[in-house]
């Protein structure tokens, strides 16, 4: 699974690729075929399991492979970018299920992995890691895989909404679209009993820019010094995700054989079988929505104490902000890192008794 201190500076084994992908070299056996034969099962052009079809618009969309010419020994996987349409995206990385080693593990790795987190068992996922856009301060705020180690069923709660918190504000919004987006997962996962998965993730994707330009509001916010232990990034190296940008050079070296497949898996976009899933907003959601946008609009107020003037004015553009906010936040949750996929007969209850508590925890948050 992840080696999160790499994903957040520079993912090793990752890299991002202008087009919009990213490419995944692959692990080594049996890791590395495995995920590969798992992405060429559920996106095959002869799949046609409704269990496999339903599957893939939880996924990555899967291009094929890529060998690089310097290198004809390495193979990757040319993945979706799932953080390509986000302006500033913030991103997590959790770990799902009970279990973070699969049926074949050895003794030894068996231990290993449970004595990185002994509460993978009871809690049923592990934060390998976040990145959250600050507002207020137009940086990210990262937390590195010692960080989901370090949270028990007491601080969990807490520790999960850092991810959601802006600098500023909890974006509840977000938190309800994610666990849209993770409870049709769940209900993905209720209806198949065909595969078991180990030390696979969700990666969790929403929009940390305020949508402001819209609302008329005013201009960028004002910029205010890093809070300690926040990175700056640098965007044109960091791009979105962190993982290696290539350059125009080597991304000349992608082969004409991944051409085809990238076709005819674009060709299987065109006809819509790689539906994006943005879900609604329920009604319900409208109020934490109208908080946010009045949280972004005291954050934009100039300094000191508003005259009568200016809180009319606010008035009106939180009036016009409500108005504008009927588009649901972009938020993404989709599965990633197959290496350790298995066949199997049952429902997958450990992935499954982890999906439930991970939307337990982030319910909760929406109850403060
Ligand atoms: N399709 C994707 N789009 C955007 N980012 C991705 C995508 N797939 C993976 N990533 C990023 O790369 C990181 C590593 O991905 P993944 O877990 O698949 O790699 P891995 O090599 O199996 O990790 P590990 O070495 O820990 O087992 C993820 O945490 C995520 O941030
Ligand atoms: O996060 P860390 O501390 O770097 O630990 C790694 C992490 O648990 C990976 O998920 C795991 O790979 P798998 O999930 O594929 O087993 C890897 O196993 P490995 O050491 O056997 O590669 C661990 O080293």
């Amino acid at each position: 699974m992840i080696n999160y201190h790499m994903h957040f500076s520079n993912v090793k084994g990752m890299l991002q690729h202008p087009d919009g992908t990213v490419l995944k070299q692959l692990q080594p056996p049996p890791r590395g075929p495995r995920e590969l034969n798992f992405y060429n099962m559920v996106f095959g052009s002869s799949c046609h399991d409704h269990v496999f079809l339903e599957l893939r618009k939880f996924l990555p969309k899967f291009l094929g492979t890529w060998t690089p010419t310097t290198a004809p020994n390495e193979l990757y996987l040319k993945l979706e970018d799932v953080t390509r349409k986000f302006k500033k995206p913030c991103i997590m990385d959790v770990k799902i299920g009970k279990k973070s080693y699969d049926p074949d593990a050895s003794a030894e790795k068996i231990q290993q992995q449970i004595s990185k987190y002994p509460l993978m068992e009871e809690i049923g996922f592990l934060v390998l890691g976040m990145r959250v856009y600050q507002f207020s301060s137009d940086s990210y705020m990262t937390y590195d895989q010692r960080y989901g180690r370090g949270l028990t069923k007491e601080t969990l709660k807490d520790g999960l909404s850092r991810f959601f918190h802006d600098g500023s504000c909890l974006r509840k919004d977000a938190v309800a679209a994610s666990i849209r987006e993770v409870e049709r997962i769940l209900q993905w996962f209720e209806n198949q009993n065909k595969l078991c998965f180990y030390a696979s993730s969700l990666l969790f994707v929403y929009e940390g820019s305020p949508q402001l330009t819209a609302m008329g509001v005013g201009d960028a916010p004002r910029k205010l010094a890093a809070p300690k232990g926040t990175k700056r990034t640098g965007e044109v190296v960091e791009h979105n995700n962190n993982v290696h940008v290539m350059n125009s050079s080597e991304s000349r070296m992608v082969e004409a054989s991944v051409g085809q497949s990238l076709s005819n898996m674009y060709a299987l976009h065109r006809k819509g079988c790689f539906k994006a899933h943005q879900s609604m907003v329920p009604l319900h959601l409208k109020n934490a929505e109208q908080d946010r946008s009045i949280c972004k609009c005291l954050t934009l107020i100039s300094p000191g104490q508003p005259n009568g003037n200016e809180i009319k004015q606010l008035e009106k553009d939180l009036m016009h902000t409500s108005s504008m906010l009927q588009e649901p936040p972009e938020v993404d949750v989709r599965m990633i890192d197959f290496a350790h996929v298995f066949p199997s007969n049952t429902k997958d209850e450990e992935y499954i008794y982890g999906l439930k508590h991970l939307i337990s925890v982030l319910r909760n948050m929406l109850d403060d």
